[in-house]
């Protein structure tokens, strides 16, 4: 018999019942709460008289319609403070393990806040009800998005009726090139397989290039798994993995860090463990990425030009192409290194955390935003980061340069609080989603590094990272 995947491990550790169709009730370690997704599920909760199964696998913290500026205000727009007002409420009556309310020292995204608090550990099966939950999986977790009803049915149940997914290994081995970083590899991923490329299958990313990422890149690389159209994505637990989480407040401590040391050991694929598909990359072909268009996969290395329509002759691509120029206002054939930007945003669950920051300062530092660019923003993805990069002189680096430094938040990643792009707006953004109206109606989004993001907000339109030593 063949080894065992790691997904086959996670899954397997959490089988409570499996029927006899494959449909199987799974064991949830961890649940993640935000206000956008659990308002319903807990009005469930209490129309039922229920209580949370185990209230101690609950981290909840507000996120998306929260501020990032003037926090002293409350937060202005009605219908956003009662989403946040609604998860206080609903965290004093059913409880949680972890809460950090709306201005909270703590308070970040929740995709931030989960692994630094050490409350996303290898072997856990991880859900929200937020489709970046995959980005958990960089610790050798089974993590992915739910439904809000399956967000009641866990904190009622502490379970997740699912079925298996296939599995894809994607494995990315040689080098990486200077001012490639881990989000270049997550697009051209997706550039390589496409959005619904992995539908239906969780992926394994692994090879020398991903052992040799970060904590912080590794949650990149699984956070835009779901954007490859995989639920959910992972990497093997190894040394890095425990050494992130050593001290961190809920990581175990003593006798359990030990042996919780041990068993971490195991989570990887066996050698013999096969894949229902698996993709190749070579990490030196990898150059640094710019979306062009409407999807994530509409992407292409920073020397390419924008593609013409007129030169594909699938039509179903070609009218793609032309409805993505045309709502991005851009023209077939220009360099993009040609695009001029009127925003910039470092910030979201794919690259607010510490190292991305660092590394945009690393490119800012003594320079100056072009006077072209109406508002640069860095937000940082929770207390921790910006107290971390506060001490660091970070934002000194960004304010002096012309960014502006907020309080944590989604923030401009989704139109969901007063960050936004106004109609016609570019911008060069970290997130992970550009499609129509992401970042605010009528607002154009090109995703990027931080590295990228941060040279382009200095020269006013998208230049090669690595023509900036
Ligand atoms: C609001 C939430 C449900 C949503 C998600 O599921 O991902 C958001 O976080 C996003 O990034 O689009
Ligand atoms: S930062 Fe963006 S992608 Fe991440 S949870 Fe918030 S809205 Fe979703």
């Amino acid at each position: 018999m063949a080894g065992k995947t790691l997904y086959d491990k996670l899954w397997d550790s959490h089988v409570v019942r499996e029927e006899s169709d494959g449909t199987c009730l799974l064991y949830i370690d961890r649940h993640l709460v935000h206000e956008v997704t659990s308002p319903q599920a807990f009005e469930g909760m209490r129309l039922a008289g229920r209580k949370l199964w185990r209230d101690s696998s609950v981290v909840a913290n507000p996120d998306h319609n929260t501020p990032t500026k003037d926090w002293d205000k409350g937060i202005e727009d009605p219908v956003s403070r009662l989403q946040v007002e609604t998860l206080d409420s609903n965290i004093k009556e059913f409880g949680a393990l972890v809460y950090f309310p709306f201005k909270n020292v703590n308070q970040g995204i929740i995709h931030v806040i989960g692994p630094e608090n050490g409350t996303t550990l290898p072997g856990m099966t991880v859900v929200c009800g937020d489709s970046h939950t995959s980005t958990h999986g960089a610790f050798g977790a089974l993590a992915h998005g739910i439904g809000t009803s399956e967000v009641e049915h866990v904190l009622a149940t502490q379970t997740l009726i699912a079925k298996k997914a296939r599995s894809m290994l994607v494995k990315i081995d040689g080098v990486l090139g200077a001012g490639v970083t881990a989000k270049d590899v997550a697009l051209a991923v997706i550039g390589r397989i496409g959005t619904a490329g992995g539908t239906g299958y969780a992926i394994e990313y692994a090879g020398s290039v991903i052992r040799g990422l970060s904590m912080e890149g590794r949650m990149t690389v699984c956070n835009l798994a779901i954007e490859a159209g995989a639920r959910s994505g992972m990497v093997a637990a190894d040394d890095k993995t425990a050494a992130y989480l050593k001290g961190r407040t809920h990581a175990p401590k003593g006798a359990n860090w030990d042996a919780a040391v041990e068993y971490w050991k195991t989570l990887h694929s066996d050698a013999d463990a096969v894949f229902d598909a698996v993709v190749e990359i070579n990490g030196a072909d990898i150059q640094p990425q710019v979306t062009w268009g409407t999807s994530p996969e509409q992407v292409l290395p920073i020397g390419a030009t924008v593609p013409d329509p007129s030169k594909e002759t699938d039509p179903t691509k070609r009218t793609s192409i032309e409805n993505a120029l045309k709502y991005m206002g851009l023209t077939a054939n220009m360099p993009i290194s040609d695009i001029k930007l009127d925003k910039v945003f470092i910030g979201s669950c794919t690259n607010s955390r510490i190292e991305d920051l660092r590394a945009a300062a690393g490119v800012i530092k003594g320079r100056k935003v072009a006077s072209s660019i109406a508002l640069a923003l860095v937000v940082p993805g929770s207390g921790q980061v910006k107290r971390q990069a506060e001490e660091e002189g970070l934002d000194k680096i960004f304010t002096e340069a012309g960014f502006e430094w907020r309080e944590p938040g989604c923030s401009m990643c989704l139109a969901m609080n007063a960050d936004r792009l106004a109609p016609g707006e570019r911008c060069a953004s970290t997130s992970n989603r550009n499609f129509e109206g992401r970042q605010g109606p009528g607002g154009r989004t090109h995703l990027v590094s931080p590295e990228m993001a941060a040279a382009a907000a200095i020269a006013g339109h998208f230049v090669d990272i690595r023509s900036q030593a």
